[in-house]
């Protein structure tokens, strides 16, 4: 359901980001991208979700070609797909509640299901006793929490996760760990660029390896394969 064929990004400045990645992710899996600092991870993932677009070659979404997307065709992309970023990306001044039914809000649902659809992925994320909290009233793991709400909200096919757990401490990673792998069994495909080697070594996954924009590893159940 997510396949690149021969993906190359260059930015602007020339720097080579992605040098030739093909690689197919079926539905319903869950995908660790890893690799050193600086090795193309984030680049993956934005072109991933149409933040980047591929200086060569094809990435398909189901059937929809990422490479050939019209700018006003990504709205519509994006409510197929969650993101989730390290620093959680929440609008201060909106309350949990609001922070999850803005991604509903403009498909333009009406107010029942709305509060209905907030309070189910509330509940998957175990933060329904938070709804009118604020999200500087929380811990970095509830606001991760929030932002995994708001990704899934729209119950899309794939969740995009760019080191969800890189501002957390590690009992608190373990959490967002848990609702990432909830999330995925309820039929999410995640890919998850992650440094957390405690995590891929423990709870096992395919993993995906790159270095110098290539992929150098694609392992079933791998490992993290590199020193923290
Ligand atoms: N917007 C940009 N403009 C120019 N160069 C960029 C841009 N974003 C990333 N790069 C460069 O592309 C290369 C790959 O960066 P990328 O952020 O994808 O790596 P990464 O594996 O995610 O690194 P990290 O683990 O440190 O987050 C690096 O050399 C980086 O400096």
């Amino acid at each position: 359901m997510i396949e690149m064929k021969d993906v190359w990004k260059a930015y602007p400045n020339n720097v080579k980001a992605i040098n030739g990645i093909s690689i197919r992710i079926k539905k319903g899996e869950f995908v660790y991208v890893v690799g050193p600092s600086g090795a193309g991870k984030s680049t993956f993932i934005k072109l991933m979700y149409r933040e980047e677009k591929p200086t060569k070659g094809d990435i398909f979404i189901d059937e929809i070609n990422l490479a050939k997307l019209k700018e006003r065709a990504i709205p519509s992309l994006r409510r197929r797909m969650g993101v989730v970023f390290q620093d959680f990306k929440l609008l201060p001044t909106l309350t949990v509640f609001e922070n999850v039914a803005f991604a509903l809000e403009v498909i333009e649902e009406n107010p029942a299901s709305i509060k209905r659809k907030v309070m189910d992925v509330l509940e998957i994320v175990k933060l329904k006793n938070k709804a009118r909290s604020l999200p500087h009233e929380l811990s970095g793991g509830e606001q991760q929490r929030v932002a995994i709400a708001r990704a899934v909200v729209n119950k899309p096919e794939v969740l995009i996760a760019d080191e969800p757990t890189g501002n957390l401490d590690p009992d608190t990673a373990w959490e967002i760990m848990d609702i990432l792998d909830d999330i995925n069994h309820r039929g999410t495909t995640v890919v998850m660029a992650t440094h957390n080697k405690d995590i891929v070594n423990t709870i096992k996954k395919r993993v995906v390896a790159i270095e110098g924009g290539r992929v150098v590893r694609d392992e079933v159940r791998g490992s993290y394969g590199y020193e923290a």
